[in-house]
């Protein structure tokens, strides 16, 4: 299966994002897919087998949009008017222009009928029926020519939407003008004034094109977090050529390169430090506020500013491999993704314009039946068609979604999917990984004893075959004891291991210079048939104060005992308080012994553990955790992990936090990402989840009130009680500013972070 994401162009409303939706299920080969009308994007998941990612773009081609895959979009996002598709910004300025200074002279044209005052100062040439449809024809077709191709588009698909309200409603008001203006004896000789409607028309027009121009600028600014992360690239790298100093653009960086950064400069792409010392600010790119110290051998990340000082890296991620990049593409995927809640409003939506037709419709009937009068028939039923709006519906979810996401980025949170940003704000209880999640990961080895004793050279040795087999592993606790072997003197190269093995959650085992060498717990070496008795009091003591052990076995028989530490985060303890101050129940769950896990949980304030538990154990606990019922039903479990034992758990849990520097395995299995991995990140995305679902709600609410109750007024359900009709000039207003207050009301959300910190 691939996955494939187009960003789209000429969108008029949440109904062409449905049938581009469909029209893209239909393709034979396409698994799934989803189309986001306020990103403008469809992401599509295909069997390459069966259909190519041109055959879908074409689809979406024929169907009138415009279709590009997203990454050739990335580069250039400073010129987004080359995928908006759609009119372009000119012809739409210059069409509301037009329509604007032509609704004005048609309005003051219209005043005396409009007002009832006759004014004998008014020329009135302004308001002849033939002058005021000269005027107007442009405006209708020109101006407002969108609106019948978008009809058509929408017709020639058997489907209907936004444009074809406005293209229907506006051209009853105009063409009713017409017949009048052409056969004004039709009205005289009943007694009546020829209705002229002109203005309602150009008015509504205008009023239109002047929302979707706001709409257009608003939603552009939605998208404002991912055009923040794009602009923190550099654009030049100075580099190291045969002995030279030269600065080359950004595109031209080779992994590889040598690259110099001197204070206060951001660092051009993702690297290795090979020579120097300096701090450098990644809270860009990471979310972490605190300037983190570099020295030969860290990773740099491109797009953070050097801080301290001079030093020269070598390249290792370049163009759209770099974190930044594959950040922007992960946001810019999660924006285009589609909330659950959304389902309802998409329901809505898809019946939506044929429910409103079909209202017009009746409401024409009912009101000549009962009244016999065609002008007050045709003008209540062209207010229900101007005033229904499918957008705001439409938008409702997905302007909330881009704007959230967006913010989470900018703080070092990447949420992968909409419906994760979804369920985060439900979450009842965190599980927490201990080693590399509450810890750094980063642990030493603290204490190493031997059977035979200290004195005994065979300790150097031991320590040799330990370190040979650890090499092979990526295990935190191997890493330490390389590190240890080779502080002690272990000479390297290690010998070579045969037959390597790993067991998750135990240990791993090998042979090293024909003796077979096996490092992990107690627990394992006892299933095994070796005896660990002899150490034990030592396990008791190094465990107790929290400290990991590794036990090392030669031949079937015990030999060796090692302790190793690893320090707690600075901001685990505040970030457990916080989480548990929400209300949320956390809980330890880790590979690592009793004793270890308990002493580290009283120490960050946690009273409920999970030790020694094995990867598909943890999976297991996360399960048993989610069927306790609470209040609201089932549990909703957020597990946080860091390691290759914590992915199925990731996977399993309602909501996976993996941490950014922990395993590629653990990343990919989990919803949300700190890239940090300072567990305060915990607290923001839910709280970000929080708000956000309330903007969801907000926003739902008003385009859903607002549709209930403005069609029904439009349709002159007042009139028998208070006289009261709507003018349709004011439906039309009151329909275009609906989404772009819904649009608003997302961007609202931006706030969210000065008012959280
Ligand atoms: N490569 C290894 N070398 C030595 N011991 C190992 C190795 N792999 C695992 N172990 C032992 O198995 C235990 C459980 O490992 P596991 O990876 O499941 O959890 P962990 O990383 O210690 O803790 P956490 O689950 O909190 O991340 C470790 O504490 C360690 O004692
Ligand atoms: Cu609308
Ligand atoms: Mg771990």
């Amino acid at each position: 299966m691939e996955s494939l994401t187009l960003k789209l162009g000429g969108m008029a409303c949440a109904a062409c994002a449905n049938r581009i939706d469909r029209a893209i299920q239909n393709i034979p080969g396409v698994i799934d897919c989803h189309v986001n009308f306020a990103a403008e994007q469809a992401t599509v998941e295909y069997n390459p087998e069966k259909t190519r990612a041109e055959i879908i773009q074409q689809g979406v081609i024929d169907l009138g949009y415009s279709a590009l895959p997203l990454q050739d979009t990335i580069a250039s996002d400073d010129n987004p008017e080359r995928v908006a598709g759609g009119t372009p910004q000119n012809e739409l300025n210059i069409k509301l222009i037009l329509a604007s200074a032509i609704a004005l002279l048609l309005i003051i044209g219209s005043l005396p009928m409009m007002t009832g005052f006759a004014l004998s100062w008014f020329p009135r040439w302004l308001h002849h029926p033939w002058f005021q449809l000269i005027l107007s024809t442009p405006v209708q077709f020109w101006c407002g020519g969108q609106f019948y191709r978008g009809a058509w588009q929408a017709l020639k698909h058997r489907t209907s939407d936004m444009n074809s309200l406005i293209a229907l409603g506006t051209s009853a008001a105009y063409f009713y003008s017409v017949f009048a203006t052409f056969f004004p004896t039709f009205f005289t000789s009943q007694g009546l004034e020829p209705p002229v409607y002109y203005e309602s028309s150009a008015v509504i027009i205008t009023l239109i094109l002047l929302g979707r121009l706001i709409e257009r600028q608003a939603k552009g600014k939605t998208s404002d977090a991912i055009r923040k992360l794009i602009g923190l690239q550099a654009k030049t790298a100075r580099l190291i050529r045969s002995g030279q100093e030269i600065d080359i653009p950004i595109q031209d960086v080779e992994v590889g390169d040598i690259i110099i950064v001197r204070p206060g400069e951001k660092i051009p792409v993702d690297g290795e430090l090979i020579e120097g010392v300096s701090t450098v600010d990644e809270s860009m790119v990471t979310g972490e506020s605190i300037p983190m110290k570099k020295l030969p051998g860290d990773e740099v990340i491109g797009a953070t500013i050097n801080k301290s000082g001079s030093f020269k890296f070598r390249a290792s991620r370049v163009g759209k491999d770099t974190l930044l990049a594959q950040i922007v593409k992960l946001v810019q995927e999660a924006q285009g993704s589609k909330a659950p809640i959304q389902k309802l409003a998409d329901l809505v939506t898809e019946w939506f314009v044929p429910l409103v037709m079909a209202i017009a419709f009746i409401t024409f009937i009912l009101w000549f039946t009962l009244t016999g009068n065609l002008t007050l028939a045709i003008i209540t039923s062209v207010s229900v068609l101007v005033i229904a709006c499918p957008c705001a519906l439409g938008l409702a979810t997905p302007t909330s979604v881009m704007v959230g996401t967006g913010i989470a980025a900018q703080n070092g949170i990447l949420i992968k999917g909409a419906d994760s940003l979804e369920v985060a704000h439900k979450i009842q209880t965190i599980v927490l990984d201990k080693t590399g999640t509450l810890t750094e990961g980063k642990p030493v080895v603290t204490d190493y004893i031997t059977v035979l004793g200290t004195a005994d050279s065979n300790e150097i040795k031991l320590l040799e075959l330990a370190a040979a087999i650890e090499r092979n592993s990526e295990h935190p606790v191997a890493e330490a004891i390389v590190k240890y072997a080779k502080a002690q003197g272990v000479s390297f190269p290690l010998p070579e291991v045969e037959d390597f093995s790993a067991i998750p959650g135990a240990g791993v085992q090998g042979i090293v210079s024909e003796r077979l060498v096996q490092v992990g717990t107690s627990r394992w070496l006892n299933e095994l048939g070796i005896n660990t008795e002899i150490l034990q009091s030592y396990q008791n003591k190094w465990a107790g104060a929290g400290k990991t052990t590794a036990w090392i076995a030669l031949d079937g028989k015990l030999s060796g005992l090692v302790a190793i530490s690893d320090t707690l985060k600075p901001s685990s303890k505040s970030a457990i308080k916080a989480l548990q101050k929400m209300g949320l129940e956390v809980i330890i769950l880790t590979g690592d012994n009793q004793e270890t896990a308990s002493k580290i949980a009283s120490e960050v304030g946690i009273n409920r553990f999970f030790a020694e538990i094995r990867p598909d154990g943890k999976a297991a606990i996360i399960k048993s955790l989610q069927e306790v019922r609470g209040k609201k039903g089932k549990s909703i479990v957020a597990m946080v992990g860091d390691g290759i034992n914590d992915a199925i758990a990731l996977a399993q849990a309602d909501v996976g936090i993996a941490i950014g520097t922990g395993t590629d395995v653990a990343i990919a299995a989990s919803d949300i990402t700190l890239i940090s991995g300072d567990l305060h990140g915990i607290v923001t995305a839910i709280k970000l989840s929080r708000a956000t679902m309330n903007n969801i709600r907000q926003n739902l609410f008003f385009a859903f009130i607002y549709n209930i109750i403005g069609i029904p007024i439009a349709a002159g359900i007042l009139f028998p009680f208070t006289g009261w009709l709507l003018n349709p000039i004011i439906a039309g207003g009151a329909m275009a500013f609906s989404s772009v207050s819904v649009v608003i009301n997302a961007l609202r959300l931006r706030e969210f972070m000065a008012e959280s910190t």
